[in-house]
């Protein structure tokens, strides 16, 4: 299966269909969706991110058991002082999340140019709090303990208007790139328009975002049923890693289920986003040089 860019927009439109169907039937409430929200991250989200370590063993020679150990230690100390800055600084924390998300997710229209890679990036991360900024608020809360939710989930909201703009820009000058981009973007701005913010992040994020970068990801790497054995026990570590880390938070700290799930998922993902982001922009250097 080759997965072109058409099936990759169907693919998202089509998972952006079910769920309005799905919400529009049951009304799932925040707790529920928090429950969608985690196996749907574990099974399709993360798959993307262990293939970081086939990524590196192209980037590095990764040959003996010392250059793994160095390899993982790198990532996991890394990701460990994101996650401390959290507990130190959770609005700061929060702020440099969604600014280095927007740059990452802008990676999605790296094919289209600067106009609509931004416009790409900066709607991703906006445009659900230009719909429903009290819902994005109420998770924001949860994330930062409160602090500086309001004024960033606002401030966001901005950016999607700004990302929105430059997308209307770029299909202005009715290139081929803004016609193959358009239907994501708009469906990107209906779904962030039609479902609550959970459900849209699930589409976007496990349906479009995820599933392009494993499919230039595997196309890119010389051997694929390797890369997929190594990105299998990495899925196993990290998936025992966020149980352990949802029982920390329901049992030691007490904190509720819904508050805990968010909180595994978003801080867990803001953690592992650093490492990941620094390996993919170097492959992707090598990609283009190569
Ligand atoms: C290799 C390795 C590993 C693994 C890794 C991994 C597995 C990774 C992954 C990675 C990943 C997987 C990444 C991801 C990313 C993501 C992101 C970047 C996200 C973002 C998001 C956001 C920003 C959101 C926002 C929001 C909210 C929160 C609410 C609603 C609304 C909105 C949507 C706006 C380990 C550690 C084991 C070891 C060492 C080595
Ligand atoms: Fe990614």
């Amino acid at each position: 299966m080759t997965l072109d860019r058409p099936v990759q927009s169907g693919i998202f439109l089509a998972g952006l269909l079910v769920l309005a169907a799905l919400d529009m039937v049951f009304a799932p409430g925040p707790l529920t969706q928090a429950l969608l929200l985690a196996p749907a991250v574990a099974l399709l989200g993360l798959p993307h991110g262990a293939l970081d370590l086939p990524m590196a063993r192209v980037l590095w020679p990764l040959t003996g058991a010392a250059d793994h150990m160095l390899f993982y230690g790198a990532y996991i100390g890394i990701a460990g002082a994101v996650a401390a800055l959290w507990w130190l600084a959770p609005g700061l924390a929060l702020i440099a999340f969604l600014a280095y998300s927007a740059l990452h997710f802008s990676g999605d229209w790296e094919m289209d140019g600067l106009l609509l890679r931004i416009a790409g990036g900066l709607s991703v991360i906006g445009a659900p709090a230009l719909f429903h900024v009290t819902d994005v608020v109420s998770i924001f809360s949860v994330l930062s303990h409160g602090v500086w939710a309001e004024p960033i989930a606002y401030a966001i909201a901005v950016a999607g208007l700004i990302g929105a703009s430059l997308g209307l820009i770029a299909l202005l000058q009715m290139s081929r790139h803004a016609r193959e981009a358009l239907l994501e973007l708009v469906g990107i701005w209906i779904g962030a328009a039609i479902l609550p913010p959970l459900l849209y992040f699930i589409a976007y994020f496990c349906l479009l975002h995820s599933l392009r970068h494993m499919r230039d990801t595997l196309q890119a790497l010389p051997e694929r049923k390797a890369a997929l054995r190594a990105a299998a026990g990495i899925m196993v570590v990290s998936l025992l890693g966020a149980s352990i880390a949802l029982g920390l938070f329901l049992h030691v700290d007490g904190v509720d289920l819904e508050s805990s799930v968010l909180r595994v998922v978003f801080i867990g993902l803001a953690a592992l986003t650093v490492p990941h982001m620094l390996l993919v922009e170097r492959f992707r250097h090598r990609r283009l040089s190569a």
